[in-house]
C-alpha cells in the first residue's frame, strides 16, 4: 500500500547563505495492508521529515513514494489533495482549529468531503467523540477554546472519522490519560484489522510494542551515519 523507494532529501537554508544539509539518503521500506510500521531512530534522525515527505508536505529530492497508485514525490498538488481526501490520513498531536465550526462538524468534515451522507457522517462523529470522552455539551461549540488535551482528542476523532486505507500517525498517544490512550490504541488496532497500512512515530514504547508489527530505523538513512 505504501512503498518508499530510494528517497533522499536535502534542505536548503535560504536565510543562511543557501547552505544545504542532506538529511536523508535512499530511504527504502514498504508497508502492507493491515500492517503498522513504527519509525524509530535518535532525535534528529529524520522520522518527522520522512513522514512529511510521505504526506507531501516536504518534496523529496529523489526517489519515489507510492501511496496506492500515486507517487507523492512527483504528484501535482491537486493529486496530493485528492489522495489526502480519499486515501491517506494524517493524525498529529495538534488540531488546526477552524474558528466558528462546531466540534461535531470538525470531526464529520473528512467524511462529508468524500460525499458521505450527512446523517452517517454525524453518527460516526458522535460515536468517536463519545469514545474519546469529549463531553456532549461541547459538541456544538468550536474547539477553539478547548483545553490542549480536548483539542488533541478532537483531532484524533477527526483523523479516524474516515476509514483511510493508509494512515500516518505522529505521536498519537502523547500526553493522553490512560483511558483515552487505550481508546486510541483500539482505534489503531481497528484500522489495522480493516486493512489500513499505518506508519507511526511513537515515543510511547509500550504503545509502539502493542500496535507496531515492525520497526524501521530511520538512522540507517541518515547520511552522516550511513557514510
Ligand atoms: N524545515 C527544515 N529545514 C532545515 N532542516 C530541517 C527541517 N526540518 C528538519 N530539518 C533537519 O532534518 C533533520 C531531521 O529532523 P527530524 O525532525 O525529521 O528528526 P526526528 O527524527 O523526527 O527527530 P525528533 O525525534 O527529535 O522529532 C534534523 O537535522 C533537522 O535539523
Amino acid at each position: 500500500m505504501i512503498r518508499v523507494d530510494s528517497v533522499s532529501k536535502t534542505f536548503t537554508l535560504h536565510n543562511q547563505g543557501g547552505a544545504s544539509i542532506r538529511v536523508m539518503d535512499r530511504a527504502t521500506f514498504d508497508v502492507g495492508a493491515g500492517e503498522c510500521v513504527a519509525l524509530v531512530g535518535d532525535s534528529g534522525a529524520g522520522k518527522s521529515t520522512l513522514m512529511r515527505m510521505i504526506y507531501g508536505n516536504y518534496l523529496a529530492a529523489s526517489g519515489s513514494i507510492m501511496v496506492g497508485d500515486t507517487d507523492v514525490a512527483r504528484a501535482e498538488p491537486r493529486d496530493i489533495l485528492a489522495l489526502r481526501r480519499t486515501t491517506l490520513g494524517y493524525v498529529s498531536q495538534f488540531l488546526r482549529v477552524v474558528p466558528r465550526v462546531a466540534t461535531l462538524d470538525v470531526v464529520a468534515e473528512p467524511l462529508l468531503a468524500i460525499g458521505t451522507p450527512r446523517e452517517a457522517a454525524i453518527a460516526r462523529a458522535r460515536d468517536l467523540l463519545t469514545r474519546l470522552n469529549i463531553p456532549q455539551p461541547l459538541w456544538a461549540l468550536s474547539p477553539t477554546t478547548f483545553s490542549g488535551g480536548e483539542q488533541q482528542r478532537v483531532n484524533i476523532a477527526r483523523g479516524f472519522a474516515h476509514t483511510f486505507p493508509a494512515m500516518l500517525l505522529d505521536e498519537p498517544t502523547a500526553s493522553l490519560d490512560a483511558a483515552n490512550r487505550e481508546t486510541v490504541l483500539c482505534l489503531i488496532e481497528e484500522a489495522k484489522s480493516r486493512g489500513a497500512a499505518i506508519i507511526g512515530i511513537f515515543h510511547d514504547q509500550p504503545a509502539r510494542d502493542r500496535v507496531a508489527d515492525r520497526e524501521v530505523d530511520v538512522s540507517a538513512f541518515t547520511p552522516r551515519k550511513a557514510a
